[in-house]
């Protein structure tokens, strides 16, 4: 199998090629790497020949792959996908970038919830398979046990996602607004003696006047922003409304499961949070909830709902750079036995979005 990357040098393409690497996928394939500004320079060493870097808007030269794995987001693959089918290239085409989730011929790939989807886009002959939405992807591999029971109404999920959503620039832009807010006390924090609303004050006015802001446009260090990705006419983020539109879309329900709530930046790295409030369709005992949100994947794991293992398990500390989908808080709220609570964390740039494109690729392979 011919398998071109465009992307690979970005976060997300970085993550990929780790992965890719760890799990030795590039056996077995022939690699052709891309780039839009190092046209004719090394590909990376993956551990198998390679050609030198082609040139990622040469369509002939796209046009020779059995798949291409895009990780060179939204505006890369709107300039270049459609002239490539328009051409007759007839290949798979693996994509991070949100441009063709929604699209009737496109298929959301998160298969360790939705195989069987997956499963039949390729028996139909579908072509192309978009990694979803980070957030939707970290909320589907925590409870999607849940969803596959059918046991939800409805969920409300409040975010708190991390500054690697953002890019790159924003996660450095994050560690720069910490070392500027240290640097506005630092003489008065070596002094035990000096009085804690001085520093605060201080810091105030730095976070209000002196941080970098270039990239998120608003201090977020020791703070947070309430609005991410733009604005829509209904008063939702695009980020908010991709969590219904996505989740029904991956589980290919036929009556959409109503899914809502605040998507906010906080200053994580990489690793996204979510409170969910869930209306289950009937009472089901807390035990049995936790039997199921675990036995639904190899990743989600379900936590305690006690303060120790909480805050040893449940934390973007803990979780960042693994694989792992912790699952705790589980309880029933005051609201009724149907109304169920639960806290969740994942790393948003391996299952949020590297992981599954590097496992479709597989299935394809294996298919
Ligand atoms: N960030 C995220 O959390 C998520 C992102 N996505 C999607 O993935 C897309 C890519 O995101 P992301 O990986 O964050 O994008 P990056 O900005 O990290 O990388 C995109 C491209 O920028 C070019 N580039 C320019 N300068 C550099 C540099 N110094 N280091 C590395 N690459 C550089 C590279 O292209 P070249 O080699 O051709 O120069 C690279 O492939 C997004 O647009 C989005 O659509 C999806 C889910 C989550
Ligand atoms: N919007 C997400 C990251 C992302 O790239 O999402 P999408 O793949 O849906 O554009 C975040 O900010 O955390």
């Amino acid at each position: 199998m011919k398998v071109g990357f465009v992307g690979w040098r970005g976060m997300v393409g970085s993550v990929l090629m780790g992965r890719m690497l760890e799990e030795n996928d590039f056996v077995g394939i022939s690699p052709v790497f891309f780039s839009t500004s190092n046209v004719g320079g090394q590909a990376p060493n993956v551990g198998v020949d390679t050609p030198a870097l082609q040139d990622a808007y040469d369509l002939e030269a796209l046009s020779n792959l059995d798949a291409i794995i895009s990780c060179q987001g939204g505006s890369y693959t709107n300039k270049v996908f459609a002239d490539l089918r328009d051409k007759g290239w007839d290949g798979y085409w693996i994509d991070a970038a949100s441009s063709l989730r929604m699209d009737d011929d496109a298929i959301i790939v998160l298969d360790p919830v939705n195989d069987q989807v997956v499963k039949d886009g390729i028996a139909k002959g579908v072509k192309n398979y978009i990694g979803g939405n980070c957030t939707v992807s970290l909320m589907l591999m925590a409870i999607g046990g849940l969803f596959k029971a059918d046991l939800v109404e409805w969920v409300s999920s409040m975010t708190y996602q991390a500054a690697s959503g953002a890019g790159a620039s924003n996660m450095r832009e994050l560690i720069q607004q910490m070392g500027e807010i240290n640097q506005a006390v630092a003489v008065d924090l070596a002094n035990p003696a000096s009085a804690i609303l001085d520093i605060d004050r201080k810091v105030a006015d730095a976070m209000r006047n002196d941080l970098s802001i270039d990239n998120f446009g608003a201090p977020l260090a020791g703070s947070l922003l309430p609005y991410i990705d733009t604005q829509l006419e209904n008063g939702q983020s695009r980020e908010e409304w991709k969590a219904e539109a996505e989740t029904n879309k991956i589980l290919a329900n036929d009556k959409a499961i109503p899914i809502d709530g605040i998507c906010v930046r906080v200053g994580a790295m990489r690793c996204h949070s979510q409170a969910l409030t869930i209306k289950l369709k009937k009472d089901v005992p807390l035990d049995e909830i936790e039997r199921i949100i675990a036995e639904a994947n190899d990743w989600v794991k379900v936590i305690p709902n006690d303060r120790d293992a909480s805050l040893e398990e449940l934390t973007p500390t803990k979780v960042t750079g693994t694989l792992s989908i912790p699952v705790g808080r589980l309880r029933k709220l005051s609201m009724g036995p149907e109304y169920l609570t639960a806290f969740t964390v994942g790393d948003q740039l391996l299952w949020g979005a590297a992981e599954p494109l590097r496992r479709m690729l597989n299935i394809l392979r294996a298919a």
